[in-house]
């Protein structure tokens, strides 16, 4: 999908909603784990009952890889019933892959074409060849970790090198890579106070921002320094929505979270 596509269902949705799909086997209902594929089970549901509220998902590949084939299958079944049942929404692998540019064009090939989701968390340690691999693609994004909303965000990212914070160098050198274009930052909601100076190096990028809801980051915050006048933002929350309840109605329950996030969302795009 293409940022002008995106942004056109943000204003269609009114909602720059990102739900993670960050399915922990140990805290889905237990009565799910009955069936064939419990993770698929889940998503299907969370999805079915959330996907008017948001413009992304955004499974953490992580929790996948954690169980071994069954899991990849699970991803993948996931992501086909997103392409099937709602090709309007935007789709992230967060990977955070990277690698020499040899490897990396495998990383690449895994998520944006074999799986084809819409785009890939990169991070951008190993520099210009570890990420230009992802930025090959028509209307694929790599989302670069920018400013993470971990408190280990501090051991480095805005450690000075140069007079100048590391985070500050990955924004300005990435704007002079091939294809830079094809770019989106991961920034921490965590970090919002951080956004002013990081909008004056890239006005215009979209970047996702995950750590609403579970690591304390207040959307309001967020938009105050991160919208552009294209929104330019995907808001992510993965735990505060999918595991708002254990009961049958889980998903029912994920729903009403994300249509809390989404009237939140709404009223913020009326400033635009
Ligand atoms: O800086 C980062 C980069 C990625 N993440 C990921 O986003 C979600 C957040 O989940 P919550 O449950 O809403 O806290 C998760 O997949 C992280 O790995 C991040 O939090 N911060």
């Amino acid at each position: 999908m293409s940022t002008k596509e995106l942004t056109e269902q943000i204003l269609k949705k009114k909602s720059f909603l990102s739900v993670g799909l960050d399915v922990d086997i140990d805290r889905i209902p237990t009565y799910l784990l009955s069936e064939d594929d419990p993770i698929f089970e889940f998503n299907k549901a969370i999805i079915d009952a959330t996907h008017k509220f948001c413009v992304a998902y955004k499974p953490n590949i992580a929790f996948y890889e954690a169980n071994g084939v069954e899991g990849w299958q699970a991803l993948e079944k996931t992501i086909n019933y997103l392409h099937h049942e709602y090709p309007e929404i935007y789709t992230i692998a967060d990977a955070k892959r990277g690698d020499i540019g040899n490897t990396s064009r495998m990383y690449a090939k895994t998520f944006l074409k074999d799986l084809g989701f819409d785009s890939v968390t990169v991070a951008p340690y190993m520099g210009k060849d570890s990420v230009e691999p992802f930025l090959e693609f028509d209307n694929r994004q790599a989302i670069l970790l920018a400013l993470t909303s971990n408190e280990g965000a501090f051991d480095f990212q805005t450690q000075q090198i140069d007079g100048e914070e590391l985070y500050k160098k990955v924004l300005k050198t990435s704007k002079t890579w091939k294809n830079s274009e094809n770019l989106m930052y991961v920034v921490g909601a965590t970090k919002a106070e951080f956004l002013k100076e990081i909008r004056e190096i890239i006005p215009e990028n979209f970047l996702l921002v995950p750590g609403v809801g579970a690591q304390g980051g207040k959307l309001e915050d967020v938009c105050k320094y991160g919208m552009t006048k294209n929104v330019g933002l995907l808001v992510n929350s993965s735990r505060k929505i999918i595991y708002a309840s254990e009961s049958s109605n889980f998903a029912e329950i994920a729903g009403a979270k994300a249509e809390v996030l989404q009237q939140q969302m709404a009223d913020e795009l009326k400033q635009l």
